[in-house]
């Protein structure tokens, strides 16, 4: 699990020892940690640390402190060092700095740390698009196998024979602690940025100290930090994080996996109400991810023809009402009617009935819920029962116009964060967020960020696997009802099905080839520009409802 604290828990945590005077002592144990960084990354990608060029960005606060130490240990291992004023920048020498960005093998991102305000100075932004641009000039494709490079690219034994600028590929950007740009606590960049320059500064690897920065672990930090590395100064937090994100390792903790005296009404039935006339292929998709997922019996309360449908692409679906652990409502444009009359009955329950003598039974625990889709637009108000809802930016933008707190879709995904807790505390319910980094948020509480997905997964098709994956977890995680101060633990089992959607991506194989299992599975996959060589190809919701079966036999050691 990677927790993420608010830069302003950090700063607490390191004030005693400031206050014992030490805080020379926590900058040249950051320093020293990151140069120990610097120096492996160029032996590893640069073929040695001796002779190699470092650019090293320095800004006016502690984060430059930090760097310009660094910068003195890796002038010492025989690194050239050039130490950039980051601030002091002219714009006139944009452009120059640009190009000796692109030919270093090192470049060490020291601008801004914990203390920044989002955004990066025109003058820096402006190199760093310099920068880009002369990359990229030289990295055609990001995926160029060795054998194309030319040759006048490739190190010889001795690195002689160079052209000008590192062989595509083998540039390194550090971040120290951050990458500079982005807020360390929501991971937000500068929104009002309309001057198309770039807002922060991509790392591969950002070493951070003490804890991970809540920022590190969100959108869009998440990406522009690379492999992220924490190195341990002496600094202790007590306090809580901020964010959660699962990690394929520890999803066989957090899965609910059968009793060996289980029975399939024992092992938990998901009710689900998806799909419809147009939109039969919903019910199918959500069905079949459910189905894989290992639920114990799955009811089917869809009308015809979707029913059908459904019944002859999964023959073990049972159709009609019964008993149920959990529901799954609203992919495919089911009628709004039935949706609204299993969430009044579910919401009755939760109430608690009327005991004889005339008292409330308040409390009562019920089959919790996911909505997703067209259930989504039946929510004005708090949910009296326990629920997962599944919107993505613009479905969360209607539902929180109908809460009363309009807010457009590019305002949710500019600070997805703040408004998957406010709809969360608005509707008291959990609120998964879907996007590049899918966020999963309760009314008061951490946050999960989970990011194992692809771009491939945005694809029709793709959250109704999702709704049925949480089903068929909820349906086993509450077999004894949930009530609201589950959450916790409900949100926890979507984070855990939002990573088993995003490996299922990554792992499947359509062509019918054996899918990653045990170890390599577990290990997941690498964010950013680490993701390079282990790319998944074009997803396809119906292979992936398949493949969530296989993905899970991974994971859980099956
Ligand atoms: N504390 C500790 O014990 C340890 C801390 N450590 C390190 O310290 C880092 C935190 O250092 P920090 O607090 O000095 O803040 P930092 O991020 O360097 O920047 C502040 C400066 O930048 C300026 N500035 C900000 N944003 C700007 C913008 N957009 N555009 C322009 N200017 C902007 C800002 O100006 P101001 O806001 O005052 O106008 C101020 O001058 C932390 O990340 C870690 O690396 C380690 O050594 C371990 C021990
Ligand atoms: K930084």
């Amino acid at each position: 699990m990677r927790r993420g604290y608010t830069a302003a828990d950090v700063r607490a945590a390191e004030r005693p020892l400031l206050d014992r005077g030490l805080g020379e002592t926590l900058m040249a144990r950051a320093a020293y940690a990151l140069a120990q960084v610097c120096l492996r990354e160029l032996r590893e990608h640069a073929g040695g640390a001796y002779g190699r060029r470092a650019v090293v960005l320095a800004g006016p606060g502690n984060n430059g402190g930090d760097a310009r130490i660094a910068a003195g240990h890796l002038a010492r291992a025989g690194v050239g060092v050039e130490l950039v004023d980051a601030l002091a920048l002219d714009a006139a020498d944009a452009p120059a700095l640009g190009r000796r960005l692109a030919d270093a093998e090192l470049v060490v991102d020291g601008v801004f740390g914990t203390g920044a305000r989002p955004g990066l100075p025109a003058a820096l932004a402006s190199a760093v698009a310099h920068w880009r641009e002369a990359r990229g000039q030289r990295e055609p494709g990001r995926n160029t196998p060795a054998a194309d490079v030319p040759a006048g690219h490739r190190r010889g034994p001795e690195g002689t024979a160079r052209r000008r600028g590192p062989r595509p590929g083998t540039q390194r950007v550090i971040a120290v602690d951050i990458p500079s740009g982005v807020d360390g606590t929501d991971g937000t960049t500068r929104s009002d940025a309309a001057d198309g320059l770039p807002e922060y500064i991509a790392a591969d690897v950002t070493v951070t100290f003490a804890e991970e920065k809540a920022g590190l672990l969100l959108p869009p930090g998440r990406v522009a930090a690379g492999r992220v590395e924490v190195a341990d100064i002496g600094v202790e937090i007590d306090t809580a994080p901020d964010v959660l994100s699962l990690e394929p390792a520890d999803l066989a903790g957090v899965w609910p996996t059968p009793a060996q005296t289980a029975h399939k009404y024992s092992r938990g039935v998901l009710g689900l109400l998806a799909g419809s006339a147009e939109y039969p292929g919903a019910a199918i998709l959500t069905a079949t991810a459910a189905l894989s997922t290992g639920v114990g019996m799955l009811r089917v309360l869809t009308a015809e023809p979707a029913r059908t449908a459904v019944l002859q692409a999964c023959p073990e679906t049972v159709p009609g009402e019964g008993r149920v652990q959990a529901w799954a409502l609203g992919p495919g444009a089911p009628e709004p009617e039935r949706m609204q009359a299993i969430m009044h009955q579910i919401a009755a329950d939760a109430a608690g009935s009327t005991a004889q003598d005339g008292s409330a039974r308040p409390g009562s625990r019920v089959p919790p819920a996911v909505l997703d889709a067209a259930a989504l637009d039946l929510l004005d108000g708090p949910l009296a029962f326990p629920a997962v809802l599944t919107p993505h930016a613009g479905e969360l933008s209607r539902l929180l116009g109908r809460l009363g707190e309009p807010a457009a879709r590019e305002e949710i995904e500019a600070a997805p964060v703040r408004y998957a807790r406010r709809a969360a505390e608005l509707t008291a319910a959990v609120v998964l967020l879907k996007g590049a980094v899918t966020l999963v948020a309760v009314p008061s509480g951490p946050v999960f960020a989970q990011s194992a997905g692809t771009p491939w997964l945005a694809t029709a098709g793709s959250g109704d696997v999702l709704t049925g994956i949480i089903g068929a977890a909820l349906a086993a995680g509450f077999l004894e009802g949930a009530s609201h101060e589950d959450l916790p633990r409900m949100a926890e089992l979507a984070a855990a099905a939002a990573e088993i959607h995003g490996l299922s991506a990554w792992h499947h194989h359509p062509d019918g080839g054996s899918p990653r299992r045990g170890r390599e599975l577990r290990q997941g996959p690498q964010l950013g520009h680490e993701a390079g060589h282990r790319r998944p190809g074009p997803v396809r919701a119906r292979d992936l409802a398949w493949a969530v079966r296989d993905t899970l036999s991974g994971l859980l050691g099956a």
